[in-house]
């Protein structure tokens, strides 16, 4: 199943780039930087990846990042991750940065945006994917430094095809961005949220009324919420979700209690991604696979899930 599943064509369209860092380059770039690193080898830091909530997870992500230094760096995150890509089949990646992680350590915006945009130019070229990058804005930050965010992306603006909210849900509703977003949208930018991952109902109610988002990242606990669960199918508002990343950070038990295939019965435009693979364990092909072993997802359930990604995309 798993080559079936590998050879499937699909889109990514919930992949954070600094998470798809994995522990190899982590270690090579500190050394090229001379980062010091608080784990002593790849196997230590491997050890750290036990994570009971999404904090302890972002709290590692944000340590790990702190290697990224030069447009070099950059790129060579960004190709890492095309490659896994090409060899997974994956056609089309709509990948999100955080701006913020890197410009709040003295990182310029756009040393970060010359290093993405060009592994993500020479990947149409030489491997075929196609790509639209979305700057997302950490909510655990004020309002005033997303819109500084914002401004500092302007003369790049056709580098993107959205902006997005991530990092800690919890306490940091979508409401906290409605005028940020109101200001994007206004600049030509799609809309795209993290929420429903840990946040309530609430906050996808939010998002889709306040911040007008186009798709829904992660979004399984509308579930709770059958009001939402009837927009969000009537709409058919993608939504998309993180199998790993969900039991990784402890949003569901185990596999076995995940909703995406309930929702997808139930008509929900739900996708696979694989969110921040080098810290949750594969790419988009394992998200697939853990889908199959765990929850006796079919070839006809993964192909809808497939192309569900596919008409999902914001670059058309
Ligand atoms: N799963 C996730 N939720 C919120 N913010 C994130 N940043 C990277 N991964 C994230
Ligand atoms: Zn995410």
């Amino acid at each position: 199943m798993y080559d079936w599943l590998n050879a499937l064509p699909k889109a990514e369209l919930h992949l954070h780039l600094e998470g798809s860092l994995e522990p190899e380059l982590l270690f090579a770039l500190a050394e090229r930087n001379k980062v010091a690193l608080p784990w002593g080898d790849v196997e230590s830091l491997r050890k750290a990846y036990a994570f009971n909530n999404l904090q302890e997870f972002l709290d590692l992500y944000y340590a790990g990042a702190d290697v990224l230094r030069t447009e070099q760096d950059f790129y060579d995150l960004t190709w890492a991750y095309l490659e896994k890509c090409k060899a997974q089949n994956v056609i089309h990646v709509e990948p999100f940065f955080d701006p913020q992680t890197h410009t709040d350590r003295g990182v310029p915006f756009e040393v970060v945006l010359r290093g993405i945009q060009g592994a993500l130019k020479d990947g149409e070229k030489q491997l075929g994917i196609s790509h639209g990058l979305i700057l997302s804005f950490l909510r655990h930050l004020s309002e005033e430094e997303a819109f500084k965010t914002l401004d500092q992306a302007m003369p790049f603006r056709d580098a993107f095809i959205a902006v997005g909210l991530d990092s800690s849900e919890v306490g940091h509703p979508p409401s906290k961005f409605q005028r940020v977003f109101d200001r994007a949208r206004a600049e030509g930018f799609l809309t795209v949220a993290h929420a429903g991952e840990e946040g309530p109902p609430e906050y996808i109610w939010e998002a889709l009324d306040l911040l007008k988002i186009e798709r829904i990242d992660h979004g399984v606990r509308a579930i709770e919420d059958e009001r939402l669960m009837q927009r969000i199918i009537d709409e058919q508002i993608p939504l998309t979700v993180c199998p790993l990343s969900n039991t990784k950070l402890c949003v569901f038990d185990h596999m076995r209690e995940h909703n995406i295939l309930d929702m997808l019965e139930r008509g929900v435009k739900v996708t696979v991604n694989s969110d921040d693979p080098a810290y949750f364990g594969g790419y988009v092909t394992e998200n697939f696979q853990a889908l199959h072993e765990h929850l006796g997802m079919t070839k006809e359930q993964a192909q809808r899930l497939a192309q569900n990604s596919l008409d999902a995309r914001l670059v058309k």
